[in-house]
């Protein structure tokens, strides 16, 4: 556990970075510290493992106030990863990896091996470990960053922006790796991001400092967009907040509209008005939608592939309410197509639908 009691940290120009912080983060958590530029979360993570030192108030490690501990002997139990790896340039990645074990009395060829494991742990090929930093990716590199806090099995792992600096696509991989890591490891992790999305998806628990380092909100992501403290967090939530919660509601109380689709053979003895869609089957699954135009062409000789429109995602009954209303929102005919997690149709979702869930929601918390 790790807690910040009454801390604040005024640096010797007069700024207060950091105003009379109170928080406490459960061990095996995934805490995001979030906030515009300049509000005090590096600051405020800087204070968990000494590189910064609070100008009142404690900060405490498992009970222990870090005053009190060796700065050396804290850090051996807390990584630290940092946007742009910060790996040794001049090291090997097997190397950058292996330093800290070594450093800490693991033979050179036991730390080496246990390297090459931490490598595959992080979702790298093994065959990199012998490159030097500048012969990897940015996405690699940030891997490697990850694998190198982890290599002294430390409980905590403070991560200040790390995916900030590569580019979306790799980003959501590394994102969805460290969820997985999560997963497997339960370590207690602090991570600053600016990215509300980024904290959603990855946190448990989510800080917003605003400016002057005051702490506006902590809370589960489903509560900070659902119940924002206060308009500041309200603003920097956004006003797609709505949107976002939906991934936290289940769309099972959905009353699914009927759907009755056809097969190929079907396609010809079809009479659609205008706007007027029917899903067609491929080998007992969703394929595409038919509308008039696609008739006629099926009729003139089209195959199958010419004569329909692509699908859109799928929403697999119990899914949530953002999946269900991005199948809606995808399918050509504004009709999503649920499934069964067999995959068989058993209806279809409009918006409209999700929308009237939403609504019976809200007046039930009234
Ligand atoms: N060594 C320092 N001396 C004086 N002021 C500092 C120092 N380090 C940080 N600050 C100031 O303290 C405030 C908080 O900085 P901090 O880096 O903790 O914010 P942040 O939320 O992490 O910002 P960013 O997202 O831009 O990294 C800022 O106003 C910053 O300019």
């Amino acid at each position: 556990m790790i807690t910040f009691d009454s801390v604040t940290k005024t640096y010797p120009d007069g700024t207060t970075a950091v105003d009379t912080l109170d928080l406490t983060i459960e061990e095996g958590s995934f805490t995001a510290f979030v906030g515009p530029s300049g509000c005090g979360k590096t600051t405020s993570m800087r204070m968990i493992n000494r590189m910064i030192e609070p100008t009142s108030g404690t900060v405490s490690v498992g009970g222990n106030d870090v005053s009190t501990v060796n700065p050396v002997t804290l850090r051996r139990g807390i990584g630290y990863v940092i946007q742009n790896a910060g790996l040794m340039p001049h090291q090997r990645i097997v190397d950058n990896v292996a330093t800290v074990p070594v450093l800490q009395g693991v033979s050179r060829k036991q730390a080496r091996n246990d390297a090459i494991g931490l490598l595959e742990r992080v979702g790298l090929d093994p065959g990199l470990a012998n490159r030097f930093p500048a012969q990897l990716s940015g996405g690699q590199q940030q891997r490697v960053g990850v694998a190198r806090a982890l290599a002294a099995d430390p409980a905590i792992l403070l991560m200040d922006e790390p995916f900030s600096a590569v580019d979306p696509v790799v980003r959501e991989d590394l994102q969805n790796e460290m969820l997985r890591l999560q997963g497997e490891l339960r370590k207690t992790i602090v991570f600053v991001t600016h990215d509300i999305d980024e904290a959603v998806k990855l946190a448990d628990r989510i800080a917003i400092f605003g400016s002057g380092g005051r702490l506006h909100q902590f809370d589960t992501p489903e509560r900070l967009l659902a119940a924002p403290a206060d308009d500041f967090v309200s603003g920097f939530v956004g006003r797609d907040r709505g949107y976002r919660l939906l991934q936290f509601s289940s769309g099972s109380d959905i009353v699914l509209d009927p759907l009755t689709p056809i097969t190929e053979s079907g396609i010809d003895a079809l009479d659609l008005g205008p706007d007027e869609w029917r899903l067609v089957l491929v080998d007992g699954r969703p394929f595409g939608w038919v509308d008039a135009d696609g008739v006629r062409a099926h009729a003139g000789g089209a195959g199958i592939y010419d004569s329909c429109s692509a699908g859109g995602s799928l929403f697999v009954e119990g899914g949530t309410l953002r999946q269900a209303l991005d199948a809606a929102l995808s399918s050509p005919s504004g009709l999503g197509v649920v499934v069964d997690s067999g995959g068989t149709v058993t209806g279809g979702v409009r918006a409209a639908d999700v929308l009237g869930v939403i609504e019976r929601e809200r007046k039930s918390a009234r």
